[in-house]
């Protein structure tokens, strides 16, 4: 983990956040056991924003993987940033339900959990089988 944290501290300068001014970073571990990592990217047109686990998992998949075992998210909050709701289904795309997911301060502060507890009765492919 403490790779990814790295990882995306390092990513999260990257951020272009002109807007709301909350840079976040987002590194993934994928199954070959390589890190991919995103930025929030916000538009002037604000719903067209992305946030930094969208632009990892973009990176993971364009990179030929699809195969996701845990994620570190960081943000310069007072309180470690919990991925949107959104962006919880995205990574359970990918992610088994006991992937962790280690959401971190700038300031040091990091919160574990697992993708099963942020997205708890998650939609899944087990749903549409008729
Ligand atoms: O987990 C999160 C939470 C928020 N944001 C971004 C979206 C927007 O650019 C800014 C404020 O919500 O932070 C992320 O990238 N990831
Ligand atoms: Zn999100």
């Amino acid at each position: 983990m403490e790779e990814l944290r790295a990882a995306a501290a390092k990513v999260r300068e990257n951020a272009y956040a002109p807007y709301s001014k909350f840079k976040v970073g987002a590194a993934l571990r994928a199954g070959s056991g390589a890190v991919y990592v995103g930025c929030n990217v916000e538009n002037v047109a604000y719903p067209e924003g992305t946030c930094a686990e969208a632009g990892a998992i973009a990176a993971m998949v364009a990179a030929g993987e699809t195969r996701l075992t845990g994620a570190y998210v960081i943000a310069g909050s007072p309180m470690p940033v919990t991925p949107c709701g959104g962006c919880r289904q995205k990574l359970a795309e990918f992610g088994q339900a006991d992937m962790p997911v280690v959401m971190a301060t700038t300031g040091g502060v990091e919160e574990q959990c697992t993708l099963a507890e942020l997205l708890p009765g998650a939609f899944g492919a087990a749903h549409m089988e008729g």
